[in-house]
């Protein structure tokens, strides 16, 4: 379809006045386009060509709406950091509508629109820098095969944005199917509305679990809880294989379908370092790389709170105790896929374990080292893997290979097949920290070519773009542990 055939419908807004508050966006100031995402327009059933419309720049900055568009800002509370804030909301984005794309909705979800009745202190803005990172973010997440929300377009302006320093507010949309988190349901059970409890409950069921939509109310608000948990550790587990840390899980920055949602300090890791802190203001490590299971089960747990209006403990509790398994069945998948292994055998959990064990003490960068992994052929010294562990480490990288060469042995298979086969699940580019601030800071000098460039390969981080070899490169020492905050 053409952009001019876009309307949006709106089916989450016509719950009601106690889901959130209708309020038109504040354009931005001297709004220019920084860039349309193709591959979301073709998601979302739009005309790739369109992607050079000029209408963008309107459409993203809030001056000018979609046909049908009547936005909307979601209230929603959530626990942060442990604690529960019942003041949360769409402070600075609106929900603009929803684009069927036969038979599949897409949420538009227009973020830095300006104030609402949830924005407490906040100025409803967003700024050049965080929204690069969203963009970034949900095409990398994507590219690997990670459930995300992903960006349709981003628009800059010469609108200053106080943060720690002066910025450029900015703005994206949004797209996902569906917003709705966690922080939704506590928002209905914590201020005892159950009936909209009940509502949320149903409209979650109908566009997801349609199979549950005839149940009784307590048994698809178990229904719901059951696969909210099974999403959350395929989530979960896509992100601890591919070294990604999310940064601020907190409830409200949980999607009930299982999205990677709410793109501010993440990091992908660089050395493989299992209690990464990426989040500069995250002084307990509360959501290090490694708690990241234990976190979104302690989320899941706040969820069932707050359906256990509905559901009896026994019930929730059952649904509960499914993660753990469900999340080492999808990360044992996952890994044995990186180490190139189709059968599954019980010592295989060691043999990872054993390898994360030796890349923690090399502080080995973890995506180059399963890379080169792809290319091992059996040989000694294994030279390509050398390089990317100390000398001290040399005798046990030996060891572990000659530990999974035994491994290979059994699987039987053939060694170019394995290679390409690995090829497929070890991304030669990931979304490094270092890479995302040369690319802002690019942009924020009005370039945004690498910005470009960036975008193209983690839209495809397994092939080789051999044009693109310093995309790939680990960071100096100066771009690890880059202080990212809370601040977007
Ligand atoms: N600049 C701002 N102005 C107004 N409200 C804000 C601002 N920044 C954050 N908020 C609000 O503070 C709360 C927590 O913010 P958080 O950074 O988790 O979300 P966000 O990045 O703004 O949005 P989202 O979760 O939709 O991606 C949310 O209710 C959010 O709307």
């Amino acid at each position: 379809m053409k952009l001019s055939e876009v309307t949006l419908s709106h089916h989450y807004a016509d719950l009601g006045d106690a889901f959130g508050t209708r309020i038109a966006p504040t354009p931005l100031e001297n709004p220019h386009l920084v860039h349309v995402n193709p591959a979301v327009l073709q998601l979302l059933g739009v005309d790739e060509s369109e992607a050079d419309n000029p209408e963008w720049t309107q459409l993203g900055c809030g001056k000018k709406l979609f046909p049908g568009s009547r936005p909307f800002a979601m209230k929603y509370t959530g626990h942060q950091f442990g604690v529960y804030n019942p003041d949360l909301g769409d402070g600075r984005a609106l929900l603009l509508g929803e684009i069927d794309n036969n038979g599949e909705p897409w949420e538009l979800h227009l973020k830095g629109a300006g104030k609402t009745p949830y924005s407490r202190f906040g100025d409803g803005r967003a700024v050049l820098r965080s929204t690069i990172r969203e963009y970034l973010a949900g095409e990398a997440l994507t590219g690997l095969g990670i459930a995300s929300t992903r960006a349709l377009c981003l628009v800059g302006s010469g609108e200053p944005v106080v943060r720690e320093k002066i910025e450029s507010g900015a703005m994206l949309i949004r797209v996902a199917r569906s917003h709705i988190r966690f922080g939704h349901f506590e928002h209905f059970f914590y201020t005892h509305q159950l009936q909209a409890l009940q509502q949320l409950i149903e409209f979650t069921c109908a566009r997801f679990l349609p199979e549950a939509q005839s149940l009784p109310a307590s048994e698809q608000a178990e229904a719901l809880l059951r696969y909210t948990v099974r999403q959350t550790a395929k989530l979960v587990a896509g992100w601890q294989s591919v070294g990604f840390a999310h940064g601020v899980l907190n409830t409200d920055n949980m999607s009930i379908i299982g999205d990677t949602f709410d793109y501010g300090p993440y990091g992908f890791l660089d050395d493989y370092e299992p209690g990464f802190i990426c989040n500069h203001s995250d002084y307990t490590g509360r959501y290090a790389f490694d708690k990241q299971p234990g976190v979104a089960l302690w989320n899941l747990n706040a969820l069932a709170h707050a359906l256990s209006a509905f559901v009896s403990t026994e019930k929730l509790r059952d649904c509960l105790e499914a993660f753990q398994p469900r999340l080492t069945e999808d990360y044992a998948a996952l890994m044995r896929a990186k180490l190139g292994l189709q059968q599954e055998e019980e010592s295989d959990q060691q043999l990872c374990a054993d390898l994360l064990q030796l890349l923690e003490n090399s502080a080995a960068d973890y995506t180059l080292f399963f890379r080169a992994l792809s290319h091992y052929r059996g040989e000694r010294p294994a030279e390509a893997l050398r390089e990317l562990t100390p000398v001290g480490q040399h005798e046990a990288l030996d060891q572990w290979l000659d530990h999974y060469d035994h491994r290979l042995e059994r699987e039987n298979s053939d060694c170019q097949q394995r290679n390409s086969a690995m090829l497929t699940a070890n991304p030669k580019f990931v979304l490094r920290n270092y890479l995302a601030q040369k690319v802002i800071d690019t942009a924020e000098s009005g370039d945004y070519r690498p910005l470009r460039t960036l975008l193209d390969l983690l839209q495809s981080p397994f092939d080789e773009h051999p044009h693109c070899e310093t995309w790939a490169a680990a960071p100096p020492e100066s771009g690890k542990h880059m202080p990212i905050s809370c601040s977007s």
